[in-house]
């Protein structure tokens, strides 16, 4: 019998609802020197992918989500790696914010990209160390809200190991690590819109995802002292701050984002290749050319509102994740140059809980008369407690017993500050001035694909195979 010469190809094969798995399939021939040419061109293709990585630096939450990062990492993902001819540095995090700090002391240069291996929170401790050092090195002071930022070409990968995982589906469709390993070996990328929040000249948080003021703001402050629950917080602090059904005064002002195409209210979402998302990449590059990074925003055009709101929730993209898989935004795009400002104002449970509901099903949740959503690029909020603060309207009644319910003042009630939930990090401060830049970063991604499979369709095709 003749000598048998082969070679195994690994490839991408897509599964239901965005889901990817790695295949092989392996070539048999008698020809060794034919078997050769083979291989060797396949291999002179694949140095020929210049977006691939090849080195990348890795940092692990061991604590995150369910606390399987670890063993996600080493199981599923490194093992894809080696098999990628990926190199890498694995950092184990051992506090909060050993990410962070070590991205300002590594010699970051060196890699093709970081990943991430955790939740939201994880994922935005990795972006503040790159964007942070990439500010730092360019010489620009990010206490200055009015700073063009320098734009973060290393790319982000992120191992869903969390417990909400958003900023993953969002961008993936999935939160499933294999998948998302695939992605970052291919060398996916997708630029990604980020906020800049500053309070009085300070610079406090960078968000990508959610900042949310009152219900969420609430649930994550009442969650974090559960955070031994696991997810599980999520739902415990949920029901509660939805029984609590607080409510909070206070003025935002807004500026539209008029440059950019499409509104909240579309029914088309942002996929893969979006148009609306590549017309804002057009004009930033256009922006660029002209200004450089001295472009400066103007001050025209403030709307202003007041209210007592049940939620403001600000999206720089869907925030879509298991719990909502079309998110608190579905019309939101990932690089747009713009956030969707939502505010639910105050109504009662019953409606609110209908408002809820309907981030489950396919009705509009922005078809109630409560609520309003705004396409921005920047906004500000203050809060009536911190205006009435400001404006030294306190008595020394006031100032000893703490604020008294204005709409009560019989009973005393205190009225206090909600806090602002920011990519499920709480900010100091009620008060802040929030600015989009329009892609500001990039991750291992490609945007959530169209025309995928959804699972009774893929159900059907099967079917179809088999028969
Ligand atoms: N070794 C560590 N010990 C304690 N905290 C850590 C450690 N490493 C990272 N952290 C912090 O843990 C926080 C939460 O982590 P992570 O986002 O991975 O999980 P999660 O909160 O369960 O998920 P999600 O953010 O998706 O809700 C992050 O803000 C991060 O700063
Ligand atoms: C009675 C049914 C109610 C269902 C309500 C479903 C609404 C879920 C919407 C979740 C959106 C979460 C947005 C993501 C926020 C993250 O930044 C943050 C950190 O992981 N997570 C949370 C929960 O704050
Ligand atoms: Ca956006």
């Amino acid at each position: 019998m003749a000598k048998l010469h082969a070679f195994t190809v690994y490839y991408v094969k897509r599964g239901r609802n965005h889901r990817w798995r790695c295949s092989d399939v392996t070539f048999w021939c008698v020809d060794e020197h034919l078997c050769n040419q083979w291989t060797q061109a396949l291999k002179e293709l694949l140095e020929m992918q210049k977006s691939r990585p090849k080195q990348l630096l890795v940092y692990i939450n061991p604590y995150g989500g369910k606390r399987q990062g670890k063993r996600i990492y080493e199981q599923k993902v490194a093992p894809l790696f080696s098999l990628a001819s990926i190199s890498t540095d694995v950092v184990i995090t051992e506090h909060a914010n050993h990410a962070k700090d070590n991205l300002f002391e590594v010699n970051i240069y060196k890699y093709d990209g970081v990943v991430c291996v955790g939740g939201d929170g994880m994922f935005s401790e990795v972006m503040h160390g790159l964007i942070g050092r990439m500010q730092k090195d360019s010489g620009i002071d990010q206490n200055n809200p009015k700073a063009s930022l320098v734009q973060c070409n290393i790319r982000i990968g992120i191992i869903p190991a969390g417990s909400t995982d958003c900023i993953c589906y969002s961008t993936v469709g999935i939160s499933d690590p294999v998948t998302s390993a695939l992605h970052i070996i291919i060398g996916d990328c997708q630029p990604l819109d980020v906020s800049s929040v500053h309070h009085n000249n300070t610079f406090l948080k960078y968000s990508v995802s959610l900042l949310g003021y009152g219900f969420y703001g609430d649930i994550l402050k009442d969650s974090e002292k559960k955070r031994w629950m696991g997810p599980m917080r999520y739902d415990y602090s949920g029901l509660k701050t939805f029984l609590s059904h607080h409510y909070y005064e206070g003025t935002i002002a807004y500026q539209p984002a008029k440059q950019t195409h499409g509104s909240p209210r579309d029914k088309e979402s942002c996929r893969t290749g979006c148009y609306i998302c590549k017309k804002s990449e057009k004009q930033l590059a256009e922006q660029t050319k002209e200004h450089g990074l001295k472009h400066e925003e103007g001050e025209e055009d403030w709307k202003v509102i007041k209210g007592k709101f049940l939620a403001i929730n600000a999206v720089n993209m869907s925030c879509a994740c298991p719990r909502s898989p079309k998110g608190l935004s579905p019309a939101a795009h990932l690089a747009d140059g713009s956030a969707d400002l939502i505010l639910v104002r105050k109504c009662s449970r019953f409606d609110f809980l209908r408002y809820l509901v309907r981030h489950t099903n396919q009705d509009d949740q922005f078809d109630f008369p409560f609520v309003d959503v705004y396409r921005v690029k920047r906004f500000q909020f203050t809060s009536k407690l911190s205006e009435d603060n400001e404006s030294n309207v306190m008595d020394i009644g006031k100032k000893r017993f703490g604020q008294f319910c204005r709409d009560h003042p019989a009973c005393c009630c205190n009225i206090v500050n909600s806090t602002w939930n920011c990519d499920g990090e709480t900010l100091d401060s009620s008060a802040i001035e929030v600015r989009v830049h329009c892609q500001l970063m990039k991750l291992f991604a490609r945007g959530i694909e169209e025309n995928c499979k959804d699972e009774a369709a893929y159900s059907q095709s099967r079917i179809e195979q088999l028969l």
